[in-house]
């Protein structure tokens, strides 16, 4: 966009924070229960006074502050000025502790207190004052810390925090890790021998994590301006043409914020052993980009230079595709560099993330701060979805468990079973024969229900953990009264109860239980047959001559498949299983959403094949934490 030039405002210290800061509608929107939802990433342009350099060689400003918010470029060979709107634009002659108001850094301490993983990056061309404005200027000396007054973001955010933590009154543990990418290498600043390169690694929980990285607990806050210090002592740095303590990596220290929330002391004292819910500050100060020709650099500064401008590029570009909602949802290049890998939750994932850019005003470095403008720009149109992580989910009802594994453990013995029927077998004919294929589909059925149900109540109860004790059931005290109304996991045999006509299932039928399972196919049992002697549905048509005893399904089972037939009442179940064909005879079965099945053999494969994916897919989802130990092999979400 380009606009006529404009007589720059100056800005006053007010404007900045009721009007420039951008941390009210952030914090103002998650305050309002907007998690979840797209939320910008915020970006605060800081323009760096003059350097003596720069006045010396008489170089001009080409950049005005126009309002809090806007920027006006104007190009040195004349024409229109080109306008860029930031949160907040700072011009130089804000004072570290306006940056540090204007950037509303300490609602983001509040929200990393509340459980988010916040993230305070700086961008700029080389020189612009990056590091300045996380940490202030490079120590004088040896032990002689920086003035107070110029002390930077990273600074006053300790202070901050731990004041605040002082007087929250709650138990909070702070911890921080500090390490620095060189050369697309992680070393460790706080490591205690020198620091040698540490892998990063992905897992589901985490996403990109430093391996082995050094995580020290922090006492106080002389402790971790100490730990700052050492930090910054130990970063590697070097002198070129355009900065005399010019960082040659990316820094990233991370706060980690543990807090015992009220709501988990009312938990069960079992679940106090599990991690409290715990929150992250990340404070990452880029290295500059740097045109080679500029800097004069030659040899490890050149292979420096390469190696940061490679890893920005990567940076520059998930960013480009971050913006398109189409790529977005598919594949971000994250794991094209160390720097991607580390920043990916702050840039698109769960992360509140504010990006600091730093620019020269003079003339002479216009292409490059055109090119952070640009990026700066790029960046505040990216959106993450922040999000806090959620409190420990209580651990299952242990009966629950057990009945998955009983019913696992019943699947697999159903597929030996499958195995072992050959379908040419002698015998297989006639009564017998269907009665084998009813018995295999009824029960197959019943299982891919069971486990449709079972899948759906471990998935619910992690989401809302049953609690510990359900209710006594009444048939404990008195067996013969009815317990309709009882909770679905009360296990006690007075709930084994037709759906439909409520009658007590503790043995194998109903007079109607053709009605209640649809596809399911079962004899007719004689209703003059006392409930608890009628067979089971899977029964043989009765011969006389037969004295074969029929095995009687485990109560667990029935418990699963009543609750299921209740539910089914109440919400559409796909069964995995197909149906089994009635009419007309002689008619090839079509399986769901299948081809026609011919025979037997073909309909055994069919549901060996069934069974075998139901029983993966239960234990994928049982299991989640039994992924893939070995990280690499496994690529992150897209
Ligand atoms: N706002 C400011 N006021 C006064 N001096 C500043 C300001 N910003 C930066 N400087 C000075 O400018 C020089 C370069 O700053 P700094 O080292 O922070 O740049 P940088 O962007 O981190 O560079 P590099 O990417 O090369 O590390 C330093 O001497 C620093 O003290």
């Amino acid at each position: 966009m380009r606009l006529g030039r404009v007589e720059p405002r100056p800005c006053s210290k007010q404007d900045m924070e009721e009007r420039g800061s951008p941390d009210g509608d952030l914090a103002r929107s998650l305050e309002q229960g907007l998690e979840g939802q797209e939320t910008p990433i915020q970006v605060v342009l800081r323009v760096r006074p003059m350097s003596a350099a720069e006045l010396r060689r008489g170089e001009q400003s080409a950049l005005h502050c126009s309002g809090t918010r806007t920027l006006q470029v104007s190009p040195p060979g004349g024409g229109p000025d080109i306008a860029f709107r930031f949160g907040a634009v700072l011009d130089g002659a804000r004072t570290q502790e306006d940056v540090f108001r204007a950037c509303g850094v300490r609602r983001l301490g509040e929200l990393a207190l509340r459980g988010f993983s916040c993230t305070v990056f700086t961008f700029g061309q080389t020189g612009s004052g990056k590091t300045y404005t996380l940490t202030g200027p490079p120590p004088q000396g040896e032990g002689v810390p920086v003035p107070p007054s110029l002390a930077g973001i990273m600074q006053r955010t300790f202070a901050w925090l731990l004041d605040r933590v002082q007087h929250l009154g709650a138990a909070v543990t702070l911890r921080a890790s500090y390490l620095e990418i060189y050369n697309e290498q992680v070393r460790d600043l706080l490591s205690v021998g020198s620091p040698r390169p540490l892998p990063v690694r992905w897992n589901k929980t985490r996403g990109f994590y430093v391996e082995q990285l050094r995580v020290v607990e922090i006492g106080g806050l002389e402790a971790l301006m100490q730990l700052l210090q050492m930090g910054l002592s130990r970063r590697r740095s070097s002198a070129h043409t355009l900065n005399q303590a010019s960082s040659r990596s990316h820094a990233l220290l991370t706060l980690y914020i543990s807090r015992t929330r009220p709501q988990l002391q009312q938990v069960p004292p079992a679940d106090l052993a599990a991690p409290p819910a715990g929150g992250k500050l990340c404070f990452v100060d880029l290295a500059g980009s740097e045109k080679v020709a500029a800097t004069g650099s030659r040899g490890e500064l050149m292979l420096e230079a390469n190696s940061i401008n490679r890893s920005l590029l990567a940076l520059g570009h998930c960013l480009s595709l971050l913006l398109d909602p189409q790529r977005k949802q598919s594949h971000i290049p994250f794991r094209d560099s160390k720097l991607t890998k580390l920043l990916a939750d702050s840039l698109g994932g769960r992360g509140v993330t504010l990006m600091v850019a730093c620019v020269s005003p003079s003339a002479q470095c216009l292409p490059e701060t055109l090119s952070t403008l640009r990026y700066a720009s790029r960046a505040q149109r990216v959106t993450t979805r922040p999000q806090a992580p959620k409190s420990p989910v209580a651990k299952q009802p242990p009966g629950l468990e057990t009945e998955m594994l009983q019913l696992q453990e019943e699947n697999r013995r159903l597929w030996f079973q499958l195995d072992q029927v050959d379908p040419k077998a002698p015998g297989l004919h006639g009564a017998r024969g269907s009665w084998a294929q009813r018995n295999l589909y009824g029960m197959l059925q019943e299982f891919m229900l069971e486990n449709e149900r079972l899948r759906r109540l471990l998935a619910a109860s992690r989401v809302h953990p049953v609690p510990a004790a359900s209710p006594p059931c009444p048939c404990v005290m008195l067996p013969a009264v009815p317990c309709h109304a009882l909770q679905s996991f009360c296990s006690c045999p007075c709930c084994h109860l037709c759906p439909l006509c409520r009658a007590p299932l503790a043995h194998w039928a109903c007079p109607q239980r053709e009605g209640h399972l649809p596809q399911m196919l079962g004899p007719k049992a004689p209703g003059d047959i006392p409930l608890s002697a009628r067979p089971p549905p899977w029964a043989p048509p009765y011969s006389p001559g037969s004295a074969k005893c029929l095995r009687e399904r485990s109560r667990g089972s029935w418990t699963q498949t009543t609750m299921l037939a209740e539910m089914l009442i109440g919400e559409e179940v796909v069964p995995s299983a197909p149906p089994l064909p009635v009419e007309p005879p002689n008619t090839p079965p079509v399986l769901r959403g299948g081809t026609g099945v011919a025979n037997l053999a073909q309909r055994l494969e069919a549901l060996r094949h069934q069974i075998g994916n139901s029983l993966r897919r239960g234990q994928s989802r049982l299991l989640p934490s039994e992924g893939p130990q070995s990280l690499d092999q496994v690529l992150p979400p897209r």
